[in-house]
């Protein structure tokens, strides 16, 4: 077993403007398994599409840049591949006798982002490309080939001057040697599968006569071009007609099914999360507060963010109801939990040091960053006051009550 598929580990991104260091991603860790679906959630400016860029490193850098942290891919042919590649850039840990000597652990060295941890004689069975630390060569080939990154921006993410056959066509050949032939009958093959009727005449359409959700379709085919063991989607605030991002929600997770494909995805929509997700990390301010089992975690949200969330849901509480209070400033995050400032249980714990570390949940698949999971509290203090997070009265139990007079954040689903 080589573990998950993605293991972003310590991940620390930040932007360095006139305004200060902006901490946009603050120490974050979370996974991604092989074929399973993992939406990232949280209100806007809560770092999701810095994460999802750095992974893919689509990052402006500079101003962007990831000073700690590792985004480890562990996808055996892509290791094997790039080991063969970029043979200077391998760290073998399996060949390094400094552990049996008791030297303590090795320092992996800046360069080094192929670490190959296990060998069955010459062949690699397992190891990672840390994707933090590769080079824009070998990012080149992991992009748009075993991992893809859809931006559900039609207009953008289409070349106007060539038609739709031909940019398939070449994201095929890409990463593999495809003659034309062959390469076209997959184009005409992946646009019947994203439901393009008539595909074998539309390949020779341009982008601009398609409509907006079939050229949607067409990014998606594109991205699968490669066979991509990864997808990283991020959904726009601009967003498509929701019957158009139903039907392209649906067929993701047709083919992602026949194809073993694990998908990231990236939203603010919780009802979008709970149609799609296998599970969830909820992110705020820059910080992963709470990840879990997508059923565990609407029945049993564990973190005082997570169900302040789950209160604007239509549905569930009360829909008109914003969280109080607002992000905290991403150049001065305050100490302790991001949360604590607009949290009705914080008490003076929560205000020191850094972000409580992820405990997990007794009984469920979660873990949360939250000190009343922690062995000196009692975690009931925030589990009871849920379904009346709304009525003041319940505000005041556990600690300091959320000032009032604090700006109205903007409505998580602000579309
Ligand atoms: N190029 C940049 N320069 C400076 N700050 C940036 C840059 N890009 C993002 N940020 C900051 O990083 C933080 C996280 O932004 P991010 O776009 O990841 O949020 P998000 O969760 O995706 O929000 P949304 O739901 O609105 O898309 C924000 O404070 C944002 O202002
Ligand atoms: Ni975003």
């Amino acid at each position: 077993m080589n573990g998950p598929l993605l293991s972003v580990v310590d991940l620390h991104t930040q932007f360095h403007t006139d305004e200060g260091t902006v901490h946009a991603v603050d120490g974050i860790d979370f996974d991604v398994n092989a074929g399973e679906t993992v939406c990232i959630v949280g209100e806007s400016g809560s770092g999701k599409t810095v994460t999802s860029e750095s992974i893919t490193k689509l990052l402006p850098i500079p101003p962007g840049d990831i000073p700690e942290g590792r985004i480890e891919f562990r996808d055996l042919e892509t290791v094997r591949e790039l080991a063969d590649a970029f043979p200077r850039h391998v760290f073998d840990v399996v060949e390094g006798e400094d552990r049996e000597q008791g030297h303590g652990e090795q320092q992996v060295g800046d360069d080094q982002f192929v670490v190959v941890e296990e060998r069955s004689g010459e062949d690699i069975t397992r190891g990672y490309v840390d994707l933090t630390r590769a080079p824009e060569q070998a990012l080149r080939h992991i992009r748009g080939g075993d991992v893809a990154h859809v931006f559900q921006n039609p207009q953008s993410a289409l070349d106007p001057v060539y038609t739709v056959g031909w940019q398939i066509v070449e994201a095929i050949q890409l990463h593999s040697d495809t003659d034309d032939a062959t390469a076209r009958e997959r184009a005409i093959d992946l646009l019947d599968r994203v439901g393009i009727p008539d595909a074998a005449t539309r390949v020779d359409n341009y982008p601009h006569e398609f409509s907006g959700g079939m050229k949607q379709r067409v990014i998606v085919a594109i991205a699968l071009a490669s066979n991509p063991a990864l997808l990283v989607a991020d959904e726009p605030t601009t967003a498509l007609d929701v019957t158009i991002q139903a039907q392209i929600l649906g067929l993701l997770q047709e083919i992602q099914d026949d194809l073993d494909m694990a998908v990231l995805f990236v939203t603010h929509d919780l009802g979008v999360v709970a149609e799609i997700a296998d599970r969830v990390v909820v992110m705020y301010a820059g910080e992963v507060m709470e990840t879990g089992d997508v059923f565990d975690l609407f029945e049993n949200p564990a973190h005082p963010y997570t169900r302040a969330l789950l209160e604007c849901l239509p549905g569930r509480g009360d829909e008109t109801v914003s969280i109080d209070g607002s992000l905290p400033s991403p150049t001065a995050p305050p100490d302790g939990c991001r949360f604590a400032p607009r949290c009705p249980h914080a008490v003076e714990e929560c205000t020191t040091g850094d972000q409580p570390p992820l405990h997990p949940v007794e009984d469920r698949d979660q873990t949360v960053s939250c000190v009343y999971y922690g062995d000196d509290y009692d975690e009931r203090v925030v589990q009871t006051a849920f379904s009346s997070a709304q009525d003041s009265s319940a505000r005041t139990d556990g600690g300091p009550v959320a000032d009032d007079d604090s700006v109205r954040s903007e409505a998580v689903s602000d579309e």
